[in-house]
Order: C-alpha cells, then sequence, then structure tokens
C-alpha cells in the first residue's frame, strides 16, 4: 500500500482521454481507452508485455497520432493545437524514458545544463549552476555533478534522467517502465524517489509499467490494460482483490517473473 501521499484535486483533471483508439494494420491495439488524471495523482498503467502501454504513452506525448479519440492535456485538446503551441504545453510536461536517455558525452552537469539554457534563456550563469545542484540534490546525486554517463550505474542514470526532467519543472510526468532492468533495492529507491517528486514538485503522473512492486508503492490509483481497453482500476489492494482470471494470471505472470 503507497504510504501517505499528497493532497489529489478531484476538482482538477490535467489529462482527460477520451474513446482513445489506435490500430497497426489488422491489430487493434487501444479499443476505446478512457481516463482521467487528477491534479497531484498517480495513475499506474499496468499491462503485460505488448498490451499496448508505450502505443498509449506516446499518444499522450504527442509522438503517435491516434486513429479516433480525443487527448485534453491541461485543458488543452491537443489535436487542434499548431505547433508552436504543441511545443509549449510539452514544456509542462515530464517524460522519463525507460532508457534514461542521457547524452553519452556529456558529463552529469552538461546533461542538466542543455535542456535549461535552451528552456530558461532569462536565467544567470548562477542561477543556472543552482538550479542544477538544487535538483541533483533532491535526487540524492549530487556528488556525481562532473561524471560521464558511462561512469554512473542503472539506478543512477535513471535519477539522472529524472533530474533532466525535474530541471523545467514539468506540471505532468510520463514515467515509462522506470524500475525497467534495476535490481530490487534499486527499484525501491526509485519507486521512493517518484513518490518524493510527486510531493516536492506537485506533480502529477502516469507510470507504466509491468513491475507490480512500483504499481503497489507508487500508485493512488492502479488500472489494468489488457485487450486494448483498462478493464479494472481502483487502489492496489481493489484490483487484485478479485478472482479474474486476467488479474489473476497476471499477478502469477509477475511472482513467477521475479
Ligand atoms: N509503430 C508500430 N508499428 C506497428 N506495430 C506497433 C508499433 N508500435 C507498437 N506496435 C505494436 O503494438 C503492440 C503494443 O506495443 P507496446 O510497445 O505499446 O506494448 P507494451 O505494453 O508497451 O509492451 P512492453 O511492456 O513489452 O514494453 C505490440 O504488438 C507492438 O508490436
Amino acid at each position: 500500500m503507497k504510504s501517505a501521499g499528497p493532497k489529489i484535486d478531484r476538482n482538477t483533471i490535467v489529462i482527460s482521454i477520451k474513446d482513445l483508439q489506435k490500430s497497426f494494420g489488422e491489430m487493434n491495439v487501444l479499443r476505446g481507452i478512457d481516463l482521467d488524471l487528477y491534479k497531484g495523482e498517480n495513475v499506474v498503467i499496468l499491462g503485460r508485455s505488448g498490451s499496448g502501454k508505450s502505443v498509449l504513452i506516446k499518444i499522450i506525448a504527442g509522438l503517435l497520432k491516434p486513429d479516433s479519440g480525443m487527448v485534453k492535456l491541461l485543458g488543452s485538446e491537443i489535436n487542434n493545437l499548431d505547433k508552436k503551441e504543441l511545443l509549449a504545453l510539452r514544456l509542462k510536461i515530464g517524460f522519463s524514458f525507460q532508457s534514461s536517455a542521457l547524452y553519452d558525452g556529456m558529463s552529469v552537469w552538461e546533461n542538466l545544463q542543455f535542456p535549461l539554457v535552451r528552456n530558461r534563456r532569462d536565467l544567470t550563469k548562477k542561477q543556472v549552476n543552482e538550479t542544477i545542484e538544487q535538483v541533483l540534490n533532491d535526487v540524492g546525486l549530487l556528488q556525481t555533478i562532473d561524471q560521464m554517463p558511462a561512469e554512473l550505474s542503472g539506478g543512477q542514470k535513471k535519477r539522472i534522467g529524472i533530474a533532466r526532467m525535474l530541471i523545467l519543472h514539468p506540471e505532468i510526468i510520463l514515467y515509462d517502465e522506470p524500475t525497467g532492468g534495476l535490481d530490487p533495492v534499486t527499484c525501491v529507491e526509485i519507486n521512493n524517489l517518484i513518490n518524493k517528486v510527486q510531493l516536492q514538485y506537485n506533480t502529477s503522473s502516469i507510470i507504466i509499467t509491468h513491475d507490480l512492486s512500483c504499481a503497489k508503492s507508487t500508485g493512488d490509483r492502479i488500472v489494468m490494460l489488457s485487450d486494448g481497453i483498462f478493464f479494472r482500476q481502483g487502489s492496489f489492494e481493489e484490483v487484485f482483490n478479485t478472482d479474474d482470471e486476467r488479474v489473476k494470471s497476471f499477478y502469477n505472470y509477475y511472482i513467477l517473473n521475479q
């Protein structure tokens, strides 16, 4: 069970998705997805490999076009925005990629400085340095400031990836398999960081994963994706306290693969 979380504002919807559909040829990957994400909430989308989680998050991020349906981010329907408006909106959305997506040829400081100065030309050198140090401190890795990505562990790279996203203070964060490829102890650290970010940066997040521990500790709400629809949702306990074979088989699959 997730420990005491933030106050969720159920009067403010930051992501609204209605009847979203996406096919590739004959394959109907998303067959009518509806979801409202409330301000301050972390929603975990759980689904087996190939269930369409990445396709969904790419559509929300505006990287992939749906066949039909609607996605509203912070009150704006993304299909109705021109390129400039979409870019401005994207600045309010943080993407935490599975791969961390750091620039290998740049130090940690440079990896953070690059997006910051590109988007905040108003900052002085001193403010840039202070902002970088603050965000590195928040993810617990100030000591890596001069290191290169190749010198970091997988968990540290994930943290720096999260720091690079946080440096622009996003309102919404999309996490793609945040604990993918990490050992169980490092997974717990990343889960704790996701919760800390939610509280400290007042973010609302969608977390896609097939890691039940991650879902349990970070999700204020869990939705389960299978056969192109969300077939079950609620707290972790509500979702898993069932005889539904699709839920039980997911659970068994997870336990077997630990
Ligand atoms: N650009 C594409 N062209 C054709 N098929 C695609 C494309 N992107 C995804 N698919 C298909 O859509 C289905 C869902 O893929 P997706 O990557 O969303 O799964 P996932 O739930 O994220 O899986 P995993 O947990 O393994 O990352 C898969 O069958 C995949 O092959």
